[in-house]
C-alpha cells in the first residue's frame, strides 16, 4: 500500500511505486488516495478528482493499482483501517507492506493506533532528497527492535518490521511544489505524467481562488 493525498499525483509517487515493487518483488502496489487525510488540512481538490488524476497517472503501468477504498468510508482516512481491510482480503500469511516517504514517516507516532499498523503490516520508508531530519523520541520508541536491513529479512514475516529504502531515482518533487507552480502560472511539465497535466490544465485545477 502506498497511501497519499495525491493532490495531485506526481512522478515522485509513481516512480517510487514502480521501484518499490521491483525492490521488494511485490505482486502489486495499491495506491490509495485519502478521502480525508488525518493530519493535514482539506486537500485542494475533491477525492473523486484526485482519484481520477491518479488513475490517469497510473495508466496501464503493470502492478500499480488506483484503489478507491478510502473514498468508500466516512470520517478521517486512518491507515490502520485501510490495512485491516487489505489484510482481510489477503489473509494472515501474506506479506503486507505500508510504504511512506520520510516526511510522513517522521510523524508516524502521531498516527491513529500506530502499534496496530505494525500488527497489520511492515512499514517501508522511502528516502526523499528534499526531506531529511532526525527521529523524534516517541518514534524511536515505537520502532525499537523492528528495524531490518534487507528486503529478504522483511519478507520473512507477514508484518511487524521496518525497512528504510533508498530507491534508485530519488526525486525532489512534491505536490506542494506542483500546486505552487500552477498557482503562479508556471510550467509543471515533466513533474507529472502528461495525461495528468492535460486534465489539470483543461479543468483549471489548482488555479488561485
Ligand atoms: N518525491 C517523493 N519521493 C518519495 N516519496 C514521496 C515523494 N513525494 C511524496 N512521497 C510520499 O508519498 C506519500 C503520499 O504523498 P503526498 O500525497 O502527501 O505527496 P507530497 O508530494 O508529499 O504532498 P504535499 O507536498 O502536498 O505534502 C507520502 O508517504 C509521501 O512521503
Ligand atoms: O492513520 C493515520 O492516522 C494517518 C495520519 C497521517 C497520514 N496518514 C496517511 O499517510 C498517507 C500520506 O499522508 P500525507 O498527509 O502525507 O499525504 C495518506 O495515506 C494518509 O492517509 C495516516
Amino acid at each position: 500500500m502506498l497511501g497519499g493525498t495525491f493532490d495531485p499525483v506526481h512522478l515522485g509517487h509513481l516512480r517510487s511505486a514502480v521501484e518499490l515493487r521491483e525492490a521488494l518483488a511485490l505482486d502489486r502496489v495499491h495506491m490509495i488516495p485519502a478521502a480525508m487525510p488525518p493530519l493535514r488540512g482539506e486537500p485542494r481538490v475533491s477525492p473523486d478528482e484526485r482519484l481520477a488524476l491518479l488513475r490517469l497517472g497510473i495508466g496501464d503501468t503493470p502492478g500499480l493499482l488506483a484503489d478507491p477504498r478510502e473514498l468508500e468510508r466516512d470520517g478521517p482516512s486512518y491507515s490502520a483501517d485501510t490495512l485491516a481491510s487489505l489484510r482481510r482480503e489477503v489473509g494472515d500469511e501474506a506479506r503486507l507492506v505500508m510504504a511512506l516517504g520520510h516526511d510522513a514517516f517522521l510523524r508516524l507516532a502521531d498516527w491513529h493506533e500506530p502499534e496496530r499498523l505494525f500488527a497489520l503490516a511492515h512499514v517501508v520508508v522511502i528516502d526523499r532528497p528534499d526531506h531529511e531530519a532526525a527521529l523524534p523520541a516517541a518514534l524511536a520508541r515505537l520502532l525499537a527492535g523492528r528495524e531490518v536491513e534487507s528486503g529478504e529479512a522483511l519478507m520473512a514475516a507477514p508484518a511487524g518490521k521496518l525497512l528504510r529504502l533508498r530507491l534508485p531515482s530519488r526525486m525532489a518533487i512534491s505536490a506542494t511544489e506542483v500546486r505552487r507552480r500552477l498557482a503562479a502560472g508556471r510550467s509543471i511539465r515533466y513533474l507529472l505524467p502528461e495525461a495528468v497535466e492535460a486534465r489539470i490544465l483543461a479543468r483549471g485545477l489548482y488555479r488561485p481562488r
